[in-house]
């Protein structure tokens, strides 16, 4: 601390100007000149303390006459008395003389009231001399000056620090005479009710304003600098007497805490007081009392709401900030656990059933999901009726024939319609139908045929399995194919039994046998050979062998012993579905139990209806359709999913409200799809690098084909492209379609067996909407290919053109060294790449920057001939150096060749 202080920076603490500062320190003895003066510590302490209170020892030793005489005289004399009874003494002796010389000097006191404060301040103020020089023996200046300090910064309270300071000087002898100054800075009543009981008579003490108003005299008392803005600014706010709060506890009073207290206590008492702490607690810092009350509330209640929810049962489908909800959470606390554990989730997003496990455990809260179509599984319902055996008869078998592409599926389904179906009543009907039925030796067959073997696994996924027996067909010339060991794959995995049909025996390089052990390697090992896969061999070209595929069939039927009954309510599974001009919704179905006729009130997923008309697999209007039968049903409200399971219900209310909750929630799920799609997809950007992506919209004319077409899309991908099947529908190609496709960039539509109507043709012309229809599913596949294929970015291949041998190198200053060659093979081409091989080692791969014969620039250099060649940042070269010139070729990749 024995740093010198400058008159600036003292009038700076002291709220003063330099020049007051300059004169104070002058009638202290302290000669100064300019505001850059310095002076040590202490006198700083004594200028500042004399600015403050306007009284030194030195000045009363050196210059009474700047002091007030009267009251310098009075308050030597009163000094040996003690506090109270010379502030009643003082009050008394500085009267009239002492006010009228003060208001003679400062603005005239406005009230008599005022003039009687004044006095008592000014008395209190006659104690401070007498402080201060016990203080200057005390030698207390730390706490003063960082009093002072804050003081200074308050202007407005230029009064107060006065009381402070007589605190602050009054040091360690009275904690109690602190809290005075303060509480008669704050205007608290009490303590001032002791030291002057006649004040706080006059004014009322709920009155901060008043009270404050008898502080500025003191200033007026103590000197000219302190009357000037204080008496006008100290009236401003109750801030500032928070403020001066602030200024003693940074004064590091040990009992700050109690003033603090008493200041409470006293407060309660003062309204005006308490209305400023707590309206304007955040401003000041203060701590904000009725809010903390509030919030321990709120903390006690989350607590107990915690405790209260120990298990919740919630719908299958729920987003994330209706879990919270449930649980008594907020969605950022759900969203917080997945985060951590990786999984990302907005609020709206749903929870997966894994999910909806790990927020249980880590919240302890038993989660028991309910069935969100607790009251519209029909399909339960219909299994837990009561069965009556008693009808129980056998039902036909139902076959599905699968195998590789070309293998002839569809020239044996068409042979064995053709050669076995009451041609003579159909009249030679050749439609096409996803199902019929056949008789052989007076039994029926039903022939499923589905659009391939991925929509037969999609429909058992879907808990349609309406197949009895499978038929895999293999080409007895070609033998097992991929699509033949995928097939094999399906049929494992649906526990139905497999017959295989040796097809195409007509032909030359037929041989069974090849087939049977490749078969067998596959562990579908044929009868004859220790097995239990019957392999029969057929002909669909001759129709050779048709007859023992079917008698093995009922065979194997027999074994199954398949029953149903005909009289319950009628169940059946939709194997094909379409939207048709003026028949509406159409499903092909097979009935599996029960009898279906016209009339009948039916339920089909999230579809519903009443039984308008069936036609059976020949064409023919039917009234009812019986055990394992097939036929195309007119009636329902929309176009069910194939696969979708057909069930009559007592009353049309009952079919619609099943339907309508199934709609409802399937729309839910498909929404939280959506939602999550996007998420999965940024992920899955992030895992994939980026991928690219061929949005596409599907649209078939029947379902079987759009369960193909979207299964085949979506397994065309690679590590760089991959489609993206955004809608797939089966109707006609709408507005809303279009609507989708400029909805997502890029987005392709793909009609198969449908066409854009005119104006849909004219919308997606004019919103630039590509539409490509087929008829042909290879094309459309080979097309997407296609596609994807421009998507995959291109191979870029090297072709050398030629080598050069350094003969000579010479470097051009400022430009590099040029290699002096001969062609030795091909060309050297300018701008073409090249290496560099030293001894064998390639030692610079990189562009030629210049190539010239003798001084001219040449595009190329061919074999035979000198040249002169520079590289792009490389100079290294050397004789002897082989240079090896090469072009890069970019190709484009088709996704069929990665
Ligand atoms: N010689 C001979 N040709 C046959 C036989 N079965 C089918 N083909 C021929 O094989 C080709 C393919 O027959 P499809 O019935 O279309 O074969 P598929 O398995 O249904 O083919 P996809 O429907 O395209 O999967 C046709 O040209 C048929 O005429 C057969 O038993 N003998």
């Amino acid at each position: 601390m024995s740093d010198k202080v400058r008159v600036y920076e003292i009038a700076d603490e002291a709220g003063a100007s330099s020049n007051e500062v300059i004169s104070k320190a002058n009638d202290l003895g302290i000669e100064l000149k300019s505001p850059q003066s310095a002076v040590s510590l202490e006198q700083a302490e004594e200028i500042v303390n004399y600015i403050m209170t306007g009284a030194s020892a030195k000045v009363k030793a050196k210059a009474p006459a700047k002091a007030k005489k009267p009251v310098a005289k009075k308050e030597k004399k009163e000094e040996p008395k003690k506090q109270d009874n010379e502030l009643k003494k003082a009050e008394t002796s500085t009267s009239t003389k002492k006010q009228n010389a003060e208001i003679n000097k400062t603005d005239k006191p406005e009230s008599k009231k005022e003039e009687k404060k004044e006095e008592k301040t000014s008395a209190e103020e006659k104690k401070q001399p007498v402080n201060t020089q016990r203080d200057e023996k005390t030698n207390r200046i730390i706490p003063k000056r960082r009093g002072l300090k804050i003081v200074k910064k308050k202007k407005p309270a230029a009064s107060k620090p006065q009381e402070q300071q007589t605190a602050s000087l009054n040091g360690e002898d009275t904690p109690k005479q602190k809290m005075k100054s303060l509480s008669e800075i704050l205007g608290g009543g009490n303590e001032e009710e002791k030291v002057a009981p006649k004040t706080a008579t006059t004014a009322p003490k709920t009155k901060i304003k008043k009270e404050k108003k008898k502080v500025p005299p003191k200033a007026h008392t103590h000197g000219k600098k302190l009357e000037i803005d204080t008496s006008k600014d100290f009236t401003n706010s109750d801030d500032s007497l928070l403020g001066e709060e602030v200024v003693l506890l940074d004064m590091g009073i040990s009992d700050s805490s109690k003033l603090f207290e008493e200041q409470k206590n006293n407060n309660n008492n003062n309204k005006n007081t308490k209305q400023t702490r707590s309206s304007k607690p955040a401003a000041f810092g203060n701590r904000p009392q009725g809010l903390r009350r509030k919030k321990r509330k709120k903390r006690i209640k989350r607590v107990e709401e915690t405790k209260e929810i120990t298990e919740v049962t919630i719908p299958e489908d729920i987003r994330v900030y209706e879990f919270a909800e449930a649980c008594g959470k907020s969605p950022a606390e759900v969203i917080t656990v997945l985060f951590g554990l990786g999984m990302m989730v907005t609020k709206n997003d749903f929870l997966k059933q894994d999910e909806l496990e790990i927020l249980g455990e880590e919240f302890g809260i038993e989660v028991t999901v309910k069935d969100a179509l607790e009251d519209a599984n029909y399909v339960d319902d219909y299994y837990e009726e009561e069965v009556d055996e008693s009808n129980f008869t056998t039902r036909p078998p139902v076959v599905t024939i699968m195998g590789h592409v070309d293998h002839g599926k569809t020239s044996l389904l068409d042979k064995i319609r053709s050669s076995k179906t009451a041609s003579a009543e159909a009249g030679g009907i050749t439609q096409h139908i996803a199902a019929y039925t056949i008789k052989q030796n007076n039994q029926k067959i039903t022939f499923v045929d589905t659009p391939g073997h991925a929509a037969f696994s999609s429909m058992r996924a879907r808990g349609a399995s309406v197949t009895d027996v499978i038929i895999i067909v293999v080409a007895a010339d070609d033998g097992v194919k991929q699509q033949t060991e995928e097939v094999i794959s399906h049929a494992k995995a649906s526990d139905c039994p497999i017959i295989v049909a040796v097809n195409k025996m007509d032909k030359e390089g037929a041989n069974i046998d090849m087939v049977k052990a490749q078969m067998a390697e596959r562990e579908l090992t044929p009868v004859d050979w220790g097995g239990e896969i019957e392999f029969i061999p057929v002909s669909a070209k001759t129709g050779d062998g048709i007859d023992d595929l079917l008698e093995n069939i009922l065979l194997q039927s027999e074994i199954l012993e398949l029953q149903a009954d005909p009289e319950a309510k009628a169940k059946a599974t939709v194997v094909e579905s379409s939207l048709e001009k003026g028949r509406g919704p159409v499903a092909t179905v097979i009935v599996q139990n029960g009898t279906l006729k016209v009339g009948d009130n039916i339920v089909c997923d999230t579809t519903y209806g009443r039984v308008k008309a069936i036609t059976n697999d020949l064409g023919k209007q039917v009234k009812e359709l019986g055990l394992s039968e097939t036929g195309r049903v007119l009636g329902l409200n929309e176009v069910p999913e194939s696969g979708a399971i057909m069930v009559t219900q007592d009353s049309d209310k009952e079919a619609k409200d099943i339907a309508t909750k199934r709609a409802e929630h399937a729309r839910a799920k498909e929404l939280s799809k959506s939602t999550k799609v996007s998420l999965e997809e940024m992920s899955g950007l992030i895992a994939e690098g980026k991928i690219k992506q061929l949005p596409v919209i599907i649209k078939t004319d029947v379902g079987g084909s759009l369960e193909a077409i979207k299964g085949s899309l979506e397994q065309i991908q690679n590590d760089e492209v991959k489609v993206k099947v955004v809608h797939a529908g089966v109707g006609g190609i709408t507005e809303s379609d279009l609507i989708l496709a400029s909805a997502s960039e890029g987005c392709i539509i793909l009609g198969f067996n449908v066409r854009p109507t005119g104006s849909v043709k004219n919308k997606a012309k004019a919103d630039g909407i590509t539409i490509n229809t087929y008829s042909i599913i290879y094309d459309l596949i080979d097309d997407v290919k296609d596609t994807l294929s421009g998507m995959m970015s291109a191979i870029v291949r090297e072709e050398n053109t030629g080598q050069a041998e350094v003969r000579d190198t010479f470097v051009v200053p400022k430009v590099g060294t040029v290699a002096g060659c001969l062609v030795t093979d091909g060309k050297v081409i300018r701008g073409g790449h090249a290496r560099i091989i030293r001894d064998g080692v390639v030692t610079y791969t990189g562009k030629i920057s210049s190539l010239k014969r003798f001084k001219d620039d040449v595009k190329e250099v061919t074999n035979g001939y000198e040249c002169g060649v520079m590289f792009e940042k490389f100079n290294d070269i050397k004789v002897g150096d082989f240079i090896e010139t090469f072009i890069q070729i970019e190709e484009k990749v088709h996704i069929d060749d990665k």
